[in-house]
């Protein structure tokens, strides 16, 4: 997880992706590789998640490429084994994160409350997903539901987009942020490759120390 946590940190912003046609995941993984964010979030919100998953690690081995909307232990096993090196689901699902343990896959669990944060810590997570970012209370919420826990490292995702991730990453404690605005599905499914690259190059631009 250590491993995981720095490239976060170093990426900042992690796309979140959903293709309906896996050989879609091809043109957008370069689009990210080669506009400097070699990171990728593929959700199992479609049935092309695992393929697509395989077929962006076999074109870009080296990218942090994680899996989406993980849901149970099937999910964990295909994502793992067509070659996602880390989890994330909307929430915190005990037999999911087990599941991971169980398989030796990092988990990124959503929790926007403290009783989820609890139950995540109890379950030996000190990393989490604040989702859904805003509609949950955004920055504010964020900074109370750090307050008690001083272990916890977080990566903010849902509402988060070019005008408020920079006031995300100000918090120390804040990975990175995930979204999909550079990776828009409208942009996906009509192969607007190259507004798709613009839109990466601009995030990483924007956060460029
Ligand atoms: O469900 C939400 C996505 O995972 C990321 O959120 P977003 O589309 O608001 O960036
Ligand atoms: C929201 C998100 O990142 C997920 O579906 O896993």
């Amino acid at each position: 997880m250590e491993n995981l946590n720095e490239q976060l940190r170093a990426l900042k912003v992690v796309p979140v992706i959903a293709v309906d046609k896996a050989e879609d995941i091809l043109p957008l993984g370069e689009q990210l590789a080669n506009n400097g964010l070699p990171v990728a979030e593929i959700t199992f919100r479609s049935d092309a998640a695992e393929e697509a998953i395989r077929l962006l690690r076999q074109a870009q081995p080296n990218m942090l490429i994680g899996a989406g909307t993980v849901l149970n232990e099937a999910q964990v096993i295909a994502a793992k084994n067509a070659g996602a090196t880390f989890i994330v689901s909307p929430g915190l699902n005990p037999n999911t994160v087990k599941a991971c343990q169980k398989h030796g896959i990092p988990i990124v669990p959503g929790v926007n409350n403290p009783s989820t944060i609890e139950a995540a810590i109890e379950l030996g997570l000190d990393t989490v997903k604040f989702f859904p970012a805003e509609p949950s209370g955004g920055i504010k919420m964020l900074k109370a539901l750090l307050a008690p826990y001083p272990q916890l490292q977080v990566m903010p995702t849902g509402g988060i987009g070019a005008g408020n991730i920079e006031e995300y990453l100000a918090i120390p404690r804040v990975l990175a942020c995930g979204g999909s605005w550079m990776v828009d599905k409208t942009l996906v499914n009509s192969g607007e490759w190259d507004k798709i690259g613009e839109l990466v190059a601009a995030v990483v631009a924007q956060l460029k120390d």
